[in-house]
């Protein structure tokens, strides 16, 4: 990626890119990819957040050699942000998230690769080169499908595990129920296609919708649905691996998952949770030795009412207390909130639908794209406002601007 590359004309801004992308996909992935959970009350906010911020500019302060990059996973990124993880990209575009990865590596952006890639973890990893990528998890509670993800990650390269904590149970999304939401064929969950523990396993991931996704729609009993005391005994989802029935994990717990975990994947990956949304939550991801934190509510997907990830970021930082390295995601879509984000005390940040707009406005080339505007504005931002190094970038160079207009320092 470099700054002499020349405009797409047609698509100059994030929001121009969502037009594109909304032209270029089919009806059920753009309700798919776009939606938030009920409402939608969670995914506008996080967006919204960021406009209670204003800029505070210092100027007359040779900005002439700006730096951008910051460390991460023990060595440098070139950028305080990568690429989210976000299932099934094939749905954007055929070559999904090879073509992802690709475009990361041009840029030298980390790729966040999800449990629920159509693409293989391996065959990401030979599309990254030495480019940095972190896998996310989630963890079964048939913890062998697990274990072999997590061995097959370190033997690729990963360097980090991310466990994503905000789904005991899946988020409420209406289009996608009234779509009857499936994976079109040939398309496949490919890190678990080769999982057989049943014969059922072999049918889902032909990429035809299971009944089991059918069934929990329509309510029916399924044995990963969190306990109503019946006195039965829980027993862990069984048969085809898909999304409705394997990533919501009701038992997931602090001190058995990420002691767990943490065994698994050490020392060659570092072990993050991504989804925190509190102080609290914070302290004892600290306590619990992870390596870093997320602050993510899956991008106003899981639970709606939640508080913006803008908003609940002083907290988590308050409460970190600089001991482990705060992220963010969630409705960022311009250079100046990657700017505000840090301002606020994260140390990096996360894109997720922007990157699939750009996959499906042009593949590749419109992930490069989506990269090079995001990191051309922040770039500006930091010039403008009269810093040459990220971690100068502080609570000093905003006020908050609150609903009548009045403006504080923070
Ligand atoms: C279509 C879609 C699929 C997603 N899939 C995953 C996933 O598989 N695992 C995960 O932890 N988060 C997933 N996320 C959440 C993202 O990692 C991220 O938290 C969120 O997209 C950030 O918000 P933004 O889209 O507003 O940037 C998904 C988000 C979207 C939009
Ligand atoms: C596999 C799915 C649960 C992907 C996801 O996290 C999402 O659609 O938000």
């Amino acid at each position: 990626m470099t700054a002499q590359q020349p405009h797409d004309l047609n698509c100059l801004t994030v929001a121009e890119l969502e037009k594109h992308a909304e032209q270029c996909m089919d009806k059920q992935t753009r309700d798919y990819y776009n939606e938030g959970a009920d409402s939608g009350s969670t995914l506008l906010e996080n967006s919204q957040a960021y406009s209670k911020y204003r800029i505070r500019p210092r100027v007359l302060r040779d900005i002439s050699l700006i730096d951008t990059s910051c460390p991460l996973f023990g060595a440098r990124s070139p950028l305080p942000m990568g690429v989210a993880p976000t299932a099934m990209q094939c749905l954007a575009h055929p070559d999904g998230e090879a073509a992802t990865a690709r475009a990361c590596r041009e840029a030298g952006v980390v790729i966040g690769l999800s449990s629920f890639a159509t693409t293989t973890l391996e065959d990401v990893a030979a599309a990254s080169g030495s480019n940095p990528r972190v896998l996310q998890l989630y963890l079964f509670e048939e913890r062998e499908h697990s274990r072999r993800l997590i061995q097959r990650a370190k033997a690729a390269g990963y360097k980090a595990v991310f466990l994503t904590v905000d789904t005991p149970m899946l988020g409420r999304r209406n289009l996608e129920i009234r779509n009857q939401f499936k994976l079109p064929k040939p398309y496949k969950i490919a890190n678990f296609a080769e999982d057989s523990d049943s014969p059922a396993s072999k049918t889902v991931m032909d990429g035809a919708a299971s009944d089991t996704d059918a069934d929990k729609r329509e309510g029916k009993k399924s044995t990963s649905a969190p306990g109503v005391h019946d006195g039965e005994k829980r027993t862990p989802p069984a048969g085809p691996i898909s999304f409705h029935t394997h990533a919501p994990n009701p038992t997931l717990c602090w001190d058995r998952d990420i002691d767990w975990l943490r065994k698994e994947c050490k020392p060659e990956m570092e072990v993050w949770v991504k989804g925190i949304a509190t102080g609290e939550d914070a302290l004892l991801a600290v306590y619990h030795g992870v390596d870093g934190i997320v602050v993510s509510n899956h991008g106003g997907r899981q639970l709606n009412g939640a508080l913006a990830t803008l908003d609940a970021l002083p907290e988590v930082v308050d409460a970190v207390q600089g001991k482990i390295p705060v992220h963010i995601d969630g409705g960022i879509r311009h250079g100046t909130e990657i700017f505000k984000a840090l301002a606020l005390g994260a140390d990096f940040v996360w894109i997720g639908r922007p990157v699939l707009w750009g996959l499906s406005y042009k593949g590749q080339e419109g992930v490069a794209l989506c990269l090079r505007l995001l990191r051309d504005e922040f770039t500006l931002c930091m010039g403008l406002a009269g810093t040459v190094k990220v971690p100068e970038i502080s609570k000093d160079y905003l006020v908050k601007v609150d609903k009548s207009g009045f403006v504080s320092r923070l």
